[in-house]
């Protein structure tokens, strides 16, 4: 469902991503660890077709992103870093805008934002300001951005960061019924824990290169035992 191929990406003299190669098929939530700096986000940025790879290839459902990355952009829910909100506008205003972007209709966002917005708890809080949201709010209001077109790939950055435990619990919600709709999902994070019974497979990133192995293994690789 996304692959990329022999994945090339340097700063300066730096190698960030070593010919790194992975393929999320439908209907799997993988993890992706690795120590700070190991380039994650980097790579979640060039699979999200933000970041041209120097070298190597992005496929999402088959066709070649340099091909069809406009359209193709459309086809991925991303979670960045950053929120990709606009402070000024409200909540139902921000989901607006994105609607836009995305190309739905108008009644069409309206649904899906409502539906959102009542699942991430915001419902109350959905002609309120984002500046005046808090940290947690944001990040569930940025969870509703990244699944309001109902993308088949997901891409999510640390997505977990600032949820309390019953929002975390919503994000695992809202993780496994597109998993179990045959979505694809990538999801980095410091903590496995987070992904527990919902990752099938996981990467650790380090040193430029990808290895894969199950939930224990991760753990021990992001410690630093036999990673390689
Ligand atoms: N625009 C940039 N300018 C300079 N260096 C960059 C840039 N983007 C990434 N890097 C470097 O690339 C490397 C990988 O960064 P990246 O943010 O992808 O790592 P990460 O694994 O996501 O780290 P963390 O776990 O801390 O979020 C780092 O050494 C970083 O300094």
């Amino acid at each position: 469902m996304i692959r990329a191929e022999g994945v090339w990406y340097r700063v300066g003299h730096q190698v960030v991503l070593a010919g790194v190669s992975l393929h999320v098929r439908p209907g799997e939530v993988v993890g992706l660890v690795g120590p700070n700096g190991a380039g994650k986000s980097t790579l979640i940025r060039i699979l999200a077709l933000l970041l041209r790879p120097e070298a190597g290839c992005v496929r999402i459902e088959g066709r070649d992103a340099r091909e069809d990355g406009a359209e193709l952009r459309r086809r991925l829910g991303v979670v960045l870093h950053e929120s990709l909100l606009y402070t000024t506008l409200t909540v139902a205003e921000n989901l607006e805008f994105y609607g836009r972007l995305y190309g739905l209709g108008r009644a069409q966002t309206l649904r899906r934002a409502a539906v959102l917005l009542e699942r991430v708890g915001l419902q109350p809080h959905t002609h309120l300001q984002v500046a005046r949201l808090s940290h947690g709010m944001r990040q569930r209001l940025t969870l509703a951005r990244a699944l309001l077109h109902d993308p088949p790939v997901l891409l999510l950055d640390e997505p977990f960061t600032g949820l309390d435990a019953e929002g975390a619990g919503v994000l695992r919600g809202l993780l496994r019924e597109h998993r179990d709709r045959g979505g694809a999902a990538l999801v980095v994070t410091h903590d496995p824990s987070e992904l527990e019974g919902l990752a099938c497979r996981w990467l650790t990133l380090r040193e430029g290169r990808l290895a894969e192995g199950p939930a224990g293994w991760a753990l021990r690789a992001l410690a630093g035992e036999g990673s390689r």
